[in-house]
């Protein structure tokens, strides 16, 4: 069995739940509040430049030039293609470029930033893509399925979000991640794939935790007035 395919069962449960989230069936079926699209769109973008870092630091402990280059093409394709998506979404929203660049993170966007870049600077690049696998992975999971909905790729506000997700681009992504990752874990050991299984699950659990704090909004549970 292929690690990757042992740690998707692994995390089914967690990527089920993401899946029938309020906020994910709410893009599918257009009927999601725009307010909380305003706030996930923010959120994300400036955890997009957090997740890019990832993809450059990839890029610096890979040694492979092969493995150098998949990481820089991945670290384009994020900075330019998928944050592209957020500036157009945030232009017709009337939100500006400096106001999405200095969005103020909220506590899950921290903890799932910092968790990941923590990961990839302490650890191996097996760590590295563990953490971030999920990201790309369970994104273009779930642009797949939304795509299904009838109407969901074309709906005035969440058509383009969806396109882009499930699109062979984004699924390429994923694949590189996924054959890099089972390369790399050849010749591991269980107790490090073990290590590595948590880290997965980890992140899935943060992903599941991003569209729940968007749902709800949710910043700091603090009145600092
Ligand atoms: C919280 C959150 N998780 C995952 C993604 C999706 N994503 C992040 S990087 C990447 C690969 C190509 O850029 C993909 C698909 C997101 N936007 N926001």
């Amino acid at each position: 069995m292929k690690f990757t395919d042992r740690i998707y069962e692994t995390a089914k449960p967690i990527w089920n739940q993401s899946h029938h989230h309020p906020f994910v069936q709410g893009i599918g079926h257009g009927t999601l509040d725009i307010d909380k699209f305003k706030f996930f769109m923010c959120q994300d973008y400036i955890y997009l430049i957090d997740y890019a870092r990832l993809f450059a630091l990839g890029s610096l402990k890979a040694d492979r030039l092969d493995v150098m280059q998949t990481f820089a093409q991945m670290l384009h394709i994020t900075l330019n293609e998928e944050m592209a998506l957020h500036r157009a979404y945030a232009k017709r929203l009337g939100i500006s470029e400096s106001e999405l660049t200095n969005t103020k993170p909220s506590p899950t966007t921290i903890a799932y930033s910092s968790y990941m870049l923590n990961i990839a600077q302490r650890g191996s690049i097996k760590e590295l893509l563990a953490a971030v696998l999920p990201c790309a992975w369970s994104y273009y999971e779930i642009g797949k399925k939304l795509s299904e909905i009838p109407g969901a790729m074309e709906h005035e506000w969440y058509g383009e979000w969806v396109q882009m997700y499930q699109s062979p681009e984004f699924g390429e992504v994923a694949s590189w991640q996924i054959n890099l990752l089972n390369e790399f874990t050849t010749f591991s050991s269980e107790e490090e794939k073990n290590q590595l299984e948590e880290i997965f699950l980890n992140t899935s659990r943060f992903e599941y935790m991003f569209w729940d704090m968007s749902y709800q909004k949710a910043m700091w549970p603090l009145d600092e007035k």
